[in-house]
């Protein structure tokens, strides 16, 4: 991790240094990722060079879930019906944590609940102020951030160090309290739900709204001028527990990944290709983490995290997502969603209301 604030050379370096296969193959073997999507096997690319349909070498879509049973790395048979079920369960099971939360749990650092424009990096509102101005454009937007290769991957000052710190500390005070706990995915056996910890409304939403005007300029055709909800988390890695992540694309139209610290070498992200362009020779590159900096990614291009060596990591995961995008065409199971309801802000589709008399409602897709 690097920890000095000011422009790195990675970003140049790092865009020289594509690389044909991912850096090395990560430990973990878990098969779901949360509403994400885990690529099983590279292996999956098709001999001539096509991403093989996402409905055949991934695993997370519930219907295709049902229709396509997968074989991990290990070629055992992954037991689908049991995950589908398991699937169905969690919204029911977050909403019961959530009122035990509100109800028994004794914030330590209530200030942080709260966005304020002292948690952010002078940079970033120095960014905010540009892309609020009239005649803000793409071209003067990247003059501010790091730009990883081609792959519209982008770094900027988030956080300032003493925001990171009180957050750290306020998701450890939760972590060692007796509160029940759901975990961010499968493969995360040790990250924070923070919808669960009541920091959707005052943090992560301003937030969210906050990096909209940066968001629509650089993905302008994901939405990222209308990303009206999000799914946000905590992720941990240390020795003897998580080491890293799997190969997967997000369940988000752009993501934001903010370093949080602590101390820990390795662990760096791995970037592949976006899901929707199909490439015969998908490159990697590797990006390091920034303390208090975020990294801005489209959700569908392929990454992992590769094993940390030493420490501990955490980092702040905001999927992001434009109903008006993922309305029309679920970017999970690739087809017009089959909505159901869902607490909160669900999987970010909404139904446009019905008549005067009905509210519009949050819902999850059935197939995704
Ligand atoms: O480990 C990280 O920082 C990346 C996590 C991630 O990609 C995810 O949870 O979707
Ligand atoms: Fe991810």
């Amino acid at each position: 991790m690097l920890r000095t604030p000011g422009i790195s050379a990675t970003a140049e370096v790092q865009s020289n240094q594509q690389q044909r296969s991912p850096p090395v193959k990560n430990s973990s073997q878990g098969f779901s990722h949360g509403e994400g999507i885990l690529l099983l096997q590279r292996s999956s690319l098709h001999p001539l060079g096509e991403v093989v349909s996402h409905k055949q070498d991934v695993c997370v879509a519930l219907a295709c879930l049902r229709k396509r049973p997968c074989i991990n790395s290990h070629q055992k048979k992954i037991n689908i019906e049991a995950e589908v079920q398991r699937r169905k369960q969690l919204p029911q099971q977050s909403v019961e944590r959530r009122a035990i939360i509100s109800k028994c749990y004794k914030p330590k650092h209530p200030e942080v609940y709260t966005l304020q424009d002292s948690f952010l990096a002078p940079e970033f509102l120095e960014i905010e102020r540009f892309c609020t101005s009239p005649g803000a454009d793409l071209q003067g937007l990247l003059s501010y951030l790091e730009s990883f290769s081609d792959k519209r991957i982008y770094r900027l000052p988030v956080f300032t160090e003493q925001f990171c710190q009180a957050l750290l500390d306020e998701l450890e005070n939760f972590e060692h309290s007796d509160m029940p706990k759901g975990r961010p995915n499968t493969m995360n056996n040790y990250g924070v739900l923070l919808s669960e910890l009541g920091m959707d409304e005052r943090l992560l939403t301003p937030l969210r709204e906050r990096l909209r005007p940066l968001t629509a300029l650089l993905y302008p055709e994901l939405g990222g001028a209308c990303l009206d909800s999000h799914r946000a988390f905590a992720v941990k890695y240390a020795l003897h527990q998580d080491l890293d992540l799997s190969s997967h694309y997000d369940n988000a139209e752009v993501t934001l990944n903010v370093s949080l610290g602590k101390e820990f070498t390795e662990g760096n992200l791995y970037f592949g290709e976006f899901n929707e362009d199909p490439c015969p020779v998908p490159r990697y590159i590797e990006v390091e983490h920034v303390w208090g900096r975020g990294l801005l990614h489209r959700g569908g291009q392929i990454h992992g995290a590769l094993p940390i060596a030493s420490g501990e990591r955490w980092n702040l995961i905001v999927w992001m997502r434009a109903s008006a995008v993922r309305n029309r065409l679920c970017p999970m199971c690739r087809r017009k969603p089959e909505l159901v309801p869902a607490e909160g802000f669900g999987d970010g589709f909404t139904e446009p209301p019905q008549g005067e008399e009905q509210p519009e409602t949050v819902s999850v897709c059935a197939l995704g």
